[in-house]
């Protein structure tokens, strides 16, 4: 993306902002709240909300321009998305497995075919026994299984890219864990360029390999994760740094 500018009403919300991401590289979005995170990552997807509009800003895919068009074709398929608060992800009266199979049905898989593919990818995010999830209702998971159900969905179709909104929040610190472990793995196996939209530095120190920092719709610096943390550049980027040393001591993952 390139030189992004998204508006509401006239004002600016987010400008000049310009990313990349590559296969097999993570990049952290970081940021105080209210920064331009979220919208930043729903205009990759071409989801902004009502409201909020696009005026300027080029997205390229392997060089190539992407009109809104081209753009929504991709969603699901070259760019998965994993968004925060799983539960509000699914919808309630319907299985699992009806999740399933909608998503796999945009690539003609059905049947037995596609009950396979779902437990092996519930089988790649972690579960034991897949067949006993997919007669389940999102109100019978808890967050966390909800969170990698979503992961599991978000790779379907096996994308390239993946753009995961705060995806370990609200979930509690063992489950956050096991999260991070998983997309970890994932980004290894499946070389997948994963951009990680996040409050908690210590997951960018455990998984980034960029850190990029917003602040009030700006990109404000942008540089290798050891740089990063060893030398931040930016006076924003010092104040995370050194909010997140008050609340959780010098320890960070090396
Ligand atoms: N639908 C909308 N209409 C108008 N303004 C919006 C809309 N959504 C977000 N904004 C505003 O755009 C700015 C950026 O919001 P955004 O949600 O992208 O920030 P963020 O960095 O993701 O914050 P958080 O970490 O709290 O999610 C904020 O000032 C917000 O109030």
């Amino acid at each position: 993306m390139e030189g992004l500018r998204l508006e509401a009403g006239g004002v600016a919300l987010v400008d000049g902002v310009s990313l990349a991401l590559r296969r097999g590289e993570v990049l952290g979005l970081v940021g105080t709240s209210g920064g331009g995170k979220s919208l930043t990552t729903l205009a990759l997807l071409g989801l902004l909300p009502r409201g909020v509009r696009r005026v300027a800003g080029v997205l390229r895919l392997d060089g190539a321009v992407l009109d809104a068009a081209a753009q929504a074709a991709l969603r699901g398929r070259r760019i998965g998305f994993v968004q925060q608060a799983p539960r509000g992800g699914f919808n309630p009266l319907v299985t699992l497995g009806r999740h399933f199979r909608e998503t796999l049905a945009c690539d003609g898989l059905r049947g037995a075919a596609a009950t396979a593919r779902a437990e092996a990818l519930l089988r790649e995010v972690g579960f034991d026994a897949p067949a006993r999830l997919l007669p389940l209702y999102p109100g019978q998971l808890s967050g966390g299984m909800l969170q990698r159900a979503m992961l599991a969905l978000a790779l379907a179709r096996a994308p390239d890219f993946l753009l995961a909104d705060e995806p370990t929040t609200d979930l509690d610190l063992i489950v956050q864990a096991q999260i991070l472990s998983l997309l970890e793995g994932l980004v290894a196996r499946r070389r997948l360029g994963l951009l990680l939209v996040t409050h908690d530095l210590s997951v960018v120190a455990r998984l980034a390999d960029r850190v990029a920092v917003m602040l009030g719709g700006r990109l404000v610096e942008e540089q290798e994760v050891r740089g990063f943390f060893d030398a931040p550049r930016h006076p924003h980027s010092r104040a995370l740094l050194a909010a997140h040393l008050a609340l959780y001591g010098e320890a960070l993952p090396a």
